[in-house]
């Protein structure tokens, strides 16, 4: 029998009075994937993942993990979960409430080694109430992964880290993905998605508008923006084939185009000089931004 995947969502609806915030969704996540949950604000991205933790009880449809209950999994030892608002006992030390939590588990991961893999190296002897923001995360980051679990559920971990502590915990996460954890985390960080998820789930308005590789969805959108030096007259550009629209500045013209090699190629069959010429796809931010725009979902 195959396995079961490590998240299996189906038909999930949330609603919160008036407010639908997730609509009939339908995820399926398999073991060992590094999955991406991008949208913008009020996309229905922690209502997901908090249902998907058995927080509440959606209004309708069902979540699976490793194929049991919410409940029954994270009571197995099955999930860890970085929740947004994730809170921590105050008048406490670190190294205190992860021994607390340590406890819970039967197999717990070594702590050494937790350690330094949540980056909390010196933060033991520290009182929960005297952290930074981005250290805060390290040590919910260490309470989730206390008992070793397959599947990690992060909502926006990094939300409070400076750069150089984002870098950091996206190592981390992919050395967790190479030992085989399953990694789904929500984020408004399109170059996270990017670098770090080998599957990116884009969630508008509820429900799943696109679901792919990075370079799958960044294709969706298929024109292409053609750019070289220009600071002469543009007149006839609009005109050319393909051409969409005609952007730039002063000393720069950017072609947006539905088809790339038709407009290069009456752009190099023309008199006009091209300095600089250089043709690009979407970056993940436009792709993102064209799949929302597309849904109208924006709220
Ligand atoms: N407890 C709640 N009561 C009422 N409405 C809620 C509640 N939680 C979320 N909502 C609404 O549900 C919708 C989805 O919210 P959700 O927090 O799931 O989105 P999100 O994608 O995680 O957003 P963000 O990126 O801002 O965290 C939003 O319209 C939000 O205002």
């Amino acid at each position: 029998m195959p396995a079961a995947p490590a998240l299996q969502i189906e038909g999930l609806t949330v609603r919160y009075g008036g407010t639908l915030a997730v609509d009939a969704l339908d995820l399926r996540i398999a073991a060992g994937e590094t999955v991406a949950l991008l949208g913008a604000n009020g996309a229905g991205k922690s209502s997901t993942l908090n249902a998907a933790l058995g927080l509440f009880r959606p209004t309708a449809g069902r979540v699976l993990l490793h194929g049991r209950a919410p409940a029954e999994a994270i009571r197995a030892g099955g999930v860890g979960a970085m929740l947004q608002h994730g809170g921590l006992p105050s008048e406490t030390r670190v190294g205190e409430v992860l021994a607390l939590v340590r406890r819970r588990h039967a197999e717990p991961w070594p702590l050494d080694d937790l350690v330094a893999t949540a980056g909390i190296d010196g933060l033991l002897d520290r009182r929960v109430d005297a952290l930074s923001g981005g250290q805060r995360q390290r040590v919910l980051l260490a309470l989730a992964l206390a008992g070793a679990p397959p599947l990690l559920l992060l909502d926006e971990p990094t939300a409070a880290m400076d750069v150089e502590a984002r870098r950091a915990f996206w190592t981390t996460m992919r050395a967790l993905a190479r030992r085989g954890h399953t990694v789904v985390f929500a984020t408004h960080h399109l170059e996270e998605a990017d670098a770090v998820a080998d599957r990116v789930v884009v969630v508008s308005a509820g429900r799943v508008v696109a679901d792919g590789t990075a370079a799958s969805i960044r294709s969706r959108v298929s024109g292409r923006t053609i750019r070289f030096g220009c600071s002469g007259p543009r007149e006839g550009l609009a005109g050319l084939p393909g051409v969409t629209g005609v952007g730039g500045d002063d000393e720069v013209v950017e072609l947006a185009t539905a088809d790339a090699e038709a407009t290069l190629r009456a752009l190099l069959a023309g008199p006009r000089p091209l300095p600089d010429l250089e043709v690009r796809g979407a970056t993940l931010e436009e792709a993102f931004l064209h799949l929302i725009d597309r849904t109208g979902a924006h709220r």
